[in-house]
């Protein structure tokens, strides 16, 4: 042990520095952060932009050549489908075919983000885009990626969100989870009636403290920093 940390007060302090640094959050925590770096000025955009080009990295870094593969993205009405969106036009930059289900309606589409997104996609002949609850498919997918919840699920699992969720885990192939996989309480740990087991998942900014807990659903995990301002955690963590 160096020399310093056997000092008990320097001891406390690199204790404190690592807590600070890797601890996990709670889902209350990340959102009051959010909003806190969105009224910075570092918009909720700029976040969802920061979290599926991050979630992208470890998928290509991940899979060897994405170009040829067949990638299927869940997306739901929320701001996890929103991440799903900026990963399709990522990937699609990548030269992969990505079909984006959209599970609802685009009118249905609950935030100012999502549907920027959601609009640029719609100019993009370069990605295949789904609407509604059909699960049926002209192709057999390499990929899904799983964006239809995140941290604002609540209770069980209701259509057609559930019924996208029973066909990810029927579908052999490679799965990846935006920011926790859909099912799974990121708070508690504890599991909807239906969740996704996924072969990777990247949650985003910090881990939250229920996420770890389920690594026979979540895979491979990583956290990543997607830009918010550390001040935005002032007088929240
Ligand atoms: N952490 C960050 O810095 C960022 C996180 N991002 C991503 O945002 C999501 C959280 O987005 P949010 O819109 O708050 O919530 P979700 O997308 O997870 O889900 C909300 C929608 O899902 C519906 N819902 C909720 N529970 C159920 C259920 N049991 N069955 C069916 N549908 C459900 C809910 O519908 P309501 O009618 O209940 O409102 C919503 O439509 C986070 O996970 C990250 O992926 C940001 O993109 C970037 C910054
Ligand atoms: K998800």
């Amino acid at each position: 042990m160096p020399i310093l940390a056997r000092i008990p007060i320097f001891k406390a302090l690199i204790l404190d520095i690592i807590f600070i640094y890797c601890m996990e959050i709670t889902v209350d925590q990340m959102y009051q952060i959010e909003n806190k770096g969105h009224d910075m000025g570092f918009l909720k955009k700029f976040m969802m932009e920061n979290a599926g080009a991050a979630s992208v990295r470890r998928l290509v870094e991940k899979i060897e050549n994405i170009e040829s593969k067949n990638i299927l993205i869940f997306v739901g009405l929320g701001n996890n489908g929103g991440d799903g969106l900026v990963m399709a036009r990522h990937l699609a930059g990548y030269g992969a075919k990505v079909t984006v289900m959209l599970l609802g309606t685009p009118e249905k589409i609950k935030t100012e983000e999502s549907n920027w997104n959601w609009s640029i996609l719609k100019k993009m002949p370069s990605v295949k885009l789904m609407i509604g609850d059909s699960l049926s498919f002209d192709f057999k997918p390499d990929i899904i990626v799983d964006g239809i919840l995140g941290t604002g699920i609540s209770g069980e699992i209701r259509e057609p969100y559930a019924s996208a969720i029973n066909y990810i885990n029927k579908t052999d192939c490679y799965k990846f989870a935006v920011d926790v996989p859909s099912g799974l309480d990121p708070q508690t740990g504890e599991t909807a009636n239906i969740c996704t087991k996924c072969n990777m998942t990247v949650t985003f900014h910090k881990m939250k403290q229920g996420i770890p807990k389920r690594k026979d659903l979540t895979g491979e995990l990583y956290a990543e920093k997607i830009g918010i301002p550390p001040e935005a955690e002032e007088g929240i963590l």
